[in-house]
């Protein structure tokens, strides 16, 4: 049976969830999936760090958070020692759920360098480093045998990347347009509730939707990263952040949203790209009163979807939930498997 020894690189709403998902499911993981998962390592903004290499108690480590709690409690240290921990911990996959830093990726981008870096693979659910610096760390972990995933970048749970990768072949995407960030969505639908703007970001930070800062999902700045991601991966866009027009939702009042229902519509914040008839792809993100008919008028709360634009098929969309501890600790759970998927082919192939 293989075991992959992972590290936790913060220790947040989804790396909690993936410790738990372990801790609670480890026998139904190892008999469905034909592999177990032991986490060695931890590293927090606010706890320090725990490098455990027998195997970290996650029952003990999940129970941590109190105030002033520390890993230095429990034989680790007060300190995050981010670097010598990727580096050095005896983890063959680094878990990246830290903070998103819409400007630079930093510093999960040289989270994720050090860990290709020392010949360990990466998943992350961090827009980050793989909007900012994709293509680079993706060529690292080639040259470095080892794999970098990104699944939960972009929707979440939902697979849209690799399904697009994988049951697209042999279709020419053109474009794409969604609703890829579940706390705009759901906030937009509480407004037209009757809920005020606080008032519904409050509820979707409590239900573990939103940014650290929310004006990231509010102002469109996740989004812009996440179709970023789609038109670069997907459409072989190689355009940049700046390329990515950007208008969010903070203008928007309850009685606009109000008042388009009324008129048969529903305001929702959409990223697009586009292939022009040069080659070049136009991107950008905003917000749109959709007729009731438009496939993505019915989405609701931190659902998202994307319609792909292919030249066979016409319009071919992907809904699934966007955001949420769960799903996202899935998608983290998601690209192990594709880790583990490959390295099985590689060795039946041998
Ligand atoms: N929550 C979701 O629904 C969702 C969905 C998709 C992607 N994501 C992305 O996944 C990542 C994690 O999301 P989350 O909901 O767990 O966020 P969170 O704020 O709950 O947790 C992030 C954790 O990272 C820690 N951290 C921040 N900087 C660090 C550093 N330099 N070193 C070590 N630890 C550090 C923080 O202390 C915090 O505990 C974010 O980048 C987010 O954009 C979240
Ligand atoms: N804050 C993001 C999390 C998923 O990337 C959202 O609401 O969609």
């Amino acid at each position: 049976m293989t075991t992959y020894d992972i590290a936790l690189i913060g220790f947040g709403g989804v790396n909690r969830t993936l410790a738990e998902l372990i801790n609670t499911r480890g026998e139904k993981l190892r008999s469905e999936l034909g592999f177990d998962l032991r986490v060695v390592a931890i590293t927090d903004l606010r706890l320090g760090s725990l490098v455990q290499p027998e195997g970290v108690d996650l029952s003990v480590a999940l129970k941590l958070g109190g105030d002033n709690e520390t890993f230095a409690a429990y034989g680790g240290s007060a300190d995050t020692n981010n670097e010598a921990v990727i580096r050095n911990c005896t983890a063959d996959i680094i878990c990246e759920a830290t903070f998103t830093n819409p400007d630079d990726g930093e510093p999960a981008v040289s989270h994720v360098r050090w860990a290709l870096e020392s010949g360990k693979s990466v998943c992350t659910t961090n827009k980050g480093p793989v909007a900012l610096r994709g293509a680079e760390l993706s060529s690292l972990a080639e040259q470095n045998g080892v794999h970098f995933e990104f699944e939960g970048a972009v929707m979440s749970g939902t697979p849209v990347i690799r399904l697009a990768k994988k049951m697209f072949a042999g279709l020419k995407l053109n474009g794409f347009e969604g609703i890829l960030n579940g706390t705009s969505n759901y906030v937009l639908g509480r407004m037209e509730d009757g809920l005020d703007f606080d008032a519904a970001i409050k509820e979707a930070q409590e239900l573990g939707y939103a940014e650290a800062n929310p004006a990231a999902d509010i102002e469109g700045y996740d989004v812009q990263l996440k179709v970023l991601i789609l038109a670069n991966e997907l459409l072989d866009a190689g355009i940049e952040l700046k390329d990515v027009h950007r208008q969010g939702i903070s203008s928007m009042a309850p009685e606009d949203l109000r008042k388009a229902a009324r008129a048969g519509r529903h305001w929702k914040l959409v990223g697009a790209a586009r292939r022009n008839p040069d080659g070049s792809v136009t991107a950008g993100v905003s917000p749109v009163a959709l007729p009731l008919d438009h496939g993505l008028a019915g989405v609701s709360g931190a659902t998202n979807a994307v319609s792909f634009e292919t030249d066979l098929l016409g319009a071919v969309t992907i809904s699934g939930p966007g955001a949420g501890r769960v799903e996202t600790a899935y998608a983290l759970l998601s690209d192990i498997i594709a880790m583990h998927a490959a390295r099985t082919e590689v060795a039946a192939n041998a």
